[in-house]
């Protein structure tokens, strides 16, 4: 049997092109791979961390960001635990698109996923359209996280996953503990659980 603590799975969306397997191949492989084709569907791939001594495994779902794609890729967003929503630094329209990729993630995610903002390609410096700023603050009014990357140069990928098996890993620790108290005081609510959405956890 695999020796893991919390299974937890993470979805990567945005537009065609955004870099989302190059993020996912530098992360789960250590690679930039060269022509890499377009996603058709989606893709996975697994890799296990190690979050304060606790083994935790992270799918990963690479979606295709081409239109022709969206009704397989929205599917894929109900069981998600983490969605991380990727543009390119150097192509206003990647990020022009981001509200109907909200306004997706509004209608298909659990209302308890976390949520990335992810500008990528952040060593084309002198191409880049999108101040940080900019993103920044539209990712504040947006409720999400937000990280610059580059897949090519390693830049911040390690810390993207690591932060979310981090933050995913304490809401589950956080479940476990909430769930023993309620049962062992008799409180019976089930609702004193600031968490509901880690069905795919083992040991919940
Ligand atoms: N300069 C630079 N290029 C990148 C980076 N990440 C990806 N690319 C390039 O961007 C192109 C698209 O990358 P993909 O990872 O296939 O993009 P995608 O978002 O998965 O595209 P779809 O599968 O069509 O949705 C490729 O030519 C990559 O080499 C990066 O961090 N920096």
């Amino acid at each position: 049997m695999e020796d893991y603590k919390y299974l937890f799975k993470v979805v990567l969306i945005g537009n065609a092109g955004v870099g989302k397997t190059c993020l996912v191949r530098r992360f789960t492989q250590g690679l930039f791979p060269p022509g890499q084709g377009a996603t058709i569907g989606v893709d996975f791939m697994i890799s296990t961390v190690e979050i304060d001594g606790v083994k935790v495994k992270l799918q990963i779902w690479d979606t295709a960001g081409q239109e022709r794609f969206r009704s397989i890729t929205q599917s894929y967003y109900r069981s998600a635990n983490a969605l991380i929503l990727v543009y390119d630094i150097s192509c206003q329209p990647s990020f022009d698109c981001l509200p109907q990729w909200i306004n997706e993630m509004d209608m298909y995610a659990s209302t308890k996923v976390i949520t990335y903002l992810v500008g990528n390609k952040s060593d084309r410096v002198n191409q880049r359209e999108i101040p940080a700023h900019i993103a920044e603050r539209f990712a504040q009014q947006q409720d999400m996280r937000f990280l610059e990357t580059s897949a090519k140069e390693a830049d911040n990928v390690k810390r993207l996953f690591l932060e979310i098996a981090k933050e995913l890993t304490q809401q589950a620790r956080d479940n476990e503990i909430c769930s023993q108290y309620s049962s062992a005081s008799d409180l019976g609510a089930t609702d004193t659980s600031p968490v509901g959405n880690f069905s795919c956890c083992k040991g919940f």
